[in-house]
């Protein structure tokens, strides 16, 4: 057994252990990053990339079939080469996975270690079989998970999650959806778009991240005029049966019936990666979830030197969020016992649908009740949606009624990902309504549409 005596050793190559092993070693420690799978990063190889790799595919397929209004035909037939979609989202995203290996590949030989860590005590860690690690501080930045619920696993390959669509050769016919949250709903809207036959199944409700009923309402609507979407479905039976799974269910006119698909995509949520680190001999105190309560200032769990960051804390699972936590705990690790707050930023969240959801600040579900006005405005008479018939989608803002501060958002509309970024960036300025108000909009923009909901607010707060 080899052992290997170092100050900080980082679990996971991922977006987070990347950062916290760069912010570590610029603090001057002897750091070991640990990587069990294969490098590139979820974000570039199963994720963020190639989901909007295949988006981004679909929306062409849309808008070539959306042009007559316009006063614009597409004569002749439009066709999806299936093959031809999936090879330029493998291709690209072999592109960005190449840049993150690349990257790794700069790091010295003697600072990487493969294979899968577990804890044999709080800064013992077994490495594969035969390494060691002793380190007087570790970072725990494993990432996360599909969450595939158990029964799920009788469909044996039929069953797949978001890494398998990305490794297609070609679309296949119809798939159904499990699960309408963020990652349902950008796969199952694109799916359709590119001409499978897509049904979304959820339960309780919910629609992508949305906690404000009005705008989860008006989403649910929305997506249910383009596709397939029940998101409180009764599913009475999920069959494999040769290549197929048969589903039955009832339809949302309430009539029971039977479909058979290729494949059922998991798309029901995501679980952290703490499961088999061994984290029970550490001593650390594991909530529900088995991760360790840690401080989420300073990535520190309780007071020992170990430290937690990005999806495998699961307070924020998105990449900015790992990023942002990675060097934080980095940092922290090498200057413990001595630690400090990390940057935190204005939260923000951005589904990639058309049309796009976006959250930013409070969500509507934490806002204190009685505390606060909302101001809204419907995108459908909004000037330049209209005129680029995007015209679809509602917005809340959200103010504190004592002060007129801006706490947060919640909407479906056009070009949601931009507004999403000048309000994240008025939440953490801490702006008012009125100091918002005060700001320079341009004519014709969809920004417009913003400042009727902020001055709606305005008109609550005075009134
Ligand atoms: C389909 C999809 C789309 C997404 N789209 C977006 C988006 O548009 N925008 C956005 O902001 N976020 C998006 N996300 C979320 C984003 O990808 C994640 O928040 C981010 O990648 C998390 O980074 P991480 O470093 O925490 O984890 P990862 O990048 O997963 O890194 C964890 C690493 O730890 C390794 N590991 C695990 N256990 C061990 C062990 N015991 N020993 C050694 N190594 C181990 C893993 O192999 C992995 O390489 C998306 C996610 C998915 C799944
Ligand atoms: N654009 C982005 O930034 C982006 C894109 C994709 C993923 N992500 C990140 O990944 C995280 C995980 O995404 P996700 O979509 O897996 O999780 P999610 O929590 O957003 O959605 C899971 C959905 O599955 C439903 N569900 C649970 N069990 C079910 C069942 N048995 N049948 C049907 N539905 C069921 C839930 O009610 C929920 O609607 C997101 O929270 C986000 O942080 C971000």
């Amino acid at each position: 057994m080899k052992q290997m005596n170092i100050d900080v050793a980082v679990i996971g190559a991922g977006t987070a252990g990347l950062a916290a092993y760069r912010a570590a070693r610029a603090a001057g420690k002897r750091v070991v990053l640990i990587e069990g799978g294969p490098y590139g990063t979820t974000c570039a190889r199963v994720g963020c990339m190639p989901s909007k790799l295949l988006i981004a595919a679909a929306e062409a397929a849309h808008e070539l079939r959306h042009t007559a209004p316009f006063g614009v035909r597409v004569e002749g037939e439009i066709v999806i080469d299936g093959r031809a979609v999936m090879e330029r989202v493998r291709r690209e995203r072999d592109r960005f996975v190449g840049f993150v290996v690349n990257s790794v590949e700069g790091i010295p030989a003697e600072d990487k270690l493969r294979g899968y860590a577990r804890f044999i005590d709080n800064t013992t860690l077994q490495v594969g079989d035969d390494v060691v690690v002793k380190a007087s501080r570790v970072v725990i930045a494993t990432g996360s998970s599909p969450a595939v619920p158990p029964p799920f696993r009788a469909l044996g390959d039929r069953l797949i999650v978001n890494d398998d669509v990305f490794s297609w050769d070609t679309l296949p016919r119809r798939v159904a959806v499990f699960g309408p949250g963020v990652i349902g709903l950008e796969l199952g809207q694109a799916l359709a778009r590119l001409g499978v036959i897509v049904r979304v199944f959820g339960v309780g409700g919910g629609v992508g991240p949305l906690s404000d009923p009005a705008i989860r309402d008006y989403a649910r609507a929305a997506f249910q005029q383009q596709f397939y979407l029940d998101p409180e479905a009764r599913v009475e039976d999920m069959t494999r049966d040769g290549d197929e799974v048969a589903i039955r269910y009832a339809r949302l006119d309430g009539e029971v019936v039977t479909v058979r698909f290729d494949y059922v995509l998991a798309a029901t949520g995501r679980k952290p990666n703490v499961g088999g680190l061994g984290l029970e001999n550490t001593g650390l105190k594991l909530d529900a979830r088995g991760v360790p309560l840690f401080d989420p200032a300073t990535l520190q769990c309780g007071a020992s030197p170990i430290f937690i960051a990005g999806d495998a804390n699961n307070i924020l699972p998105l990449l900015h969020e790992a990023a942002d936590e990675g060097k934080t705990a980095g940092a922290n690790a090498a200057s413990y016992p001595d630690v400090s707050a990390g940057l935190r930023r204005a939260s923000i969240g951005v589904v990639f649908s058309d049309p796009q959801i976006a959250t930013v600040g409070t969500r509507f579900a934490d806002l204190p009740a009685g505390g606060f006005v909302v101001g809204e405005v419907s995108f459908e008479d909004q000037g330049r949606s209209r005129v680029m018939l995007k015209n679809k989608g509602l917005m809340h803002v959200y103010a504190e009624r004592d002060t007129g501060r801006f706490l947060g958002a919640e909407w479906i509309g056009p070009r949601a990902e931009h507004i999403a970024h000048t309000l994240a960036w008025a939440r953490q300025m801490d702006l008012t309504v009125a100091q918002m108000l005060d700001m320079p909009f341009y004519h014709p923009v969809i920004e417009e549409g913003l400042r009727t909901a902020l001055r709606d607010a305005a008109a609550k707060l005075a009134g």
